[in-house]
């Protein structure tokens, strides 16, 4: 077995994996709540894997509902080094077709009200997300898409809005002119989480319609979204497999496993043991440095 332990989160129409090895549905508890499942803990190849449905099985969890804090929180538990997250995504470009995946390396984040840091008052931290993702990670999901023999685009900005509701059309032009190119409910704060807990992170989508902006084209429902999941549902796996296969035996270090380094300012004995206690996970590596 290589140092990898890959945490993959499933998106709508992903909820388990079938090439996984010694496959074994596991509870993981989090401080932060509940997890949206159990994690599917196997292995592929020299890789550990610990997948989890990030909408639970069944399709449970409304977007805006998702316990990200639990969900990335129970991954590092889990012994996850990195994520691979998978996402059905509407296209605002003329080049994303329905089909086609992509490697998101920039978001909006358009959310509203959802917890998005492990820390507050008394363990006061501020992550870089100038670069989200680990391009790392991107790199090799793009040559993993390639080797699965599917259309993938490298980099593209992801508009992560509240939903449930899909866009008005005025929303989705308007989020055109802003520079956005695919759009979704969930890759916020889900990003900015995984950041927090030294996770690099990448997002792999897989564009299911063409959102609302067209005005020659009936605006997109939850169905289409489902039956291009469905169609390309084997093809994710593949590429799921080709991703851990790909991955060089030794993983050598990334920056972003030290994310927290430099963004503590509480000072140590203003800390707030209640919420210290909390983050024995997510920042594991500098409370053992102490
Ligand atoms: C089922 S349509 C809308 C739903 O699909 C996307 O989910 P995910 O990102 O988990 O694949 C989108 O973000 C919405 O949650
Ligand atoms: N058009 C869209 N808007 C938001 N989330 C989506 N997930 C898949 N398609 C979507």
């Amino acid at each position: 077995m290589s140092d990898w332990t890959i945490g993959i989160i499933g998106g709508s129409g992903l909820y388990a994996i079938d090439a996984l090895e010694d496959a074994q549905w596991i509870s993981v508890k989090s401080p932060w709540g509940e997890p949206s499942d159990k994690i599917l803990c196997g292995t592929i190849g020299h890789v550990r894997v610990r997948f989890l449905p990030r909408h639970g099985r069944g399709h449970r969890i409304a977007p805006g509902s998702i316990n990200a804090r639990a969900n990335i929180d129970a991954l590092k538990r889990s012994g996850c080094t990195d994520i691979l997250a998978i996402s059905a995504v509407g296209s605002l470009s003329e080049e994303l077709a329905p089909g086609r995946f992509v490697t998101v390396d920039q978001f909006i984040d358009n959310t509203r009200g959802r917890p998005s840091s492990f820390f507050d008052s008394g363990f006061v931290a501020h992550v870089s997300m100038a670069d989200p993702v680990c391009a790392r990670l991107s790199k090799h999901a793009v040559r993993a898409v390639g080797k699965a023999g599917g259309e993938v685009t490298d980099g593209a900005t992801y508009l992560a809005m509240e939903g449930p509701q899909f866009s008005t059309r005025a929303e989705s032009k308007l989020y055109r002119h802003w520079g956005a190119e695919v759009i979704g409910m969930t890759g916020m704060p889900e990003a900015k989480l995984a950041r927090e807990a030294e996770l690099p992170y990448a997002l792999l989508a897989m564009v299911t319609d063409w959102d609302a902006w067209r005005d020659d084209e009936a605006a997109v429902e939850v169905d289409q979204v489902i039956a291009q999941m469905q169609d390309n549902a084997k093809l994710a796996r593949k590429v799921v497999e080709a991703f851990c296969k790909g991955l060089p035996k030794k993983r050598a270090p990334s920056p972003i496993d030290q994310a927290l380094s430099d963004a503590v300012i509480t000072a140590p004995e203003q800390h707030d043991s209640t919420l210290m206690a909390k983050l024995d996970a997510v920042a594991r590596r500098l409370l053992e440095r102490g």
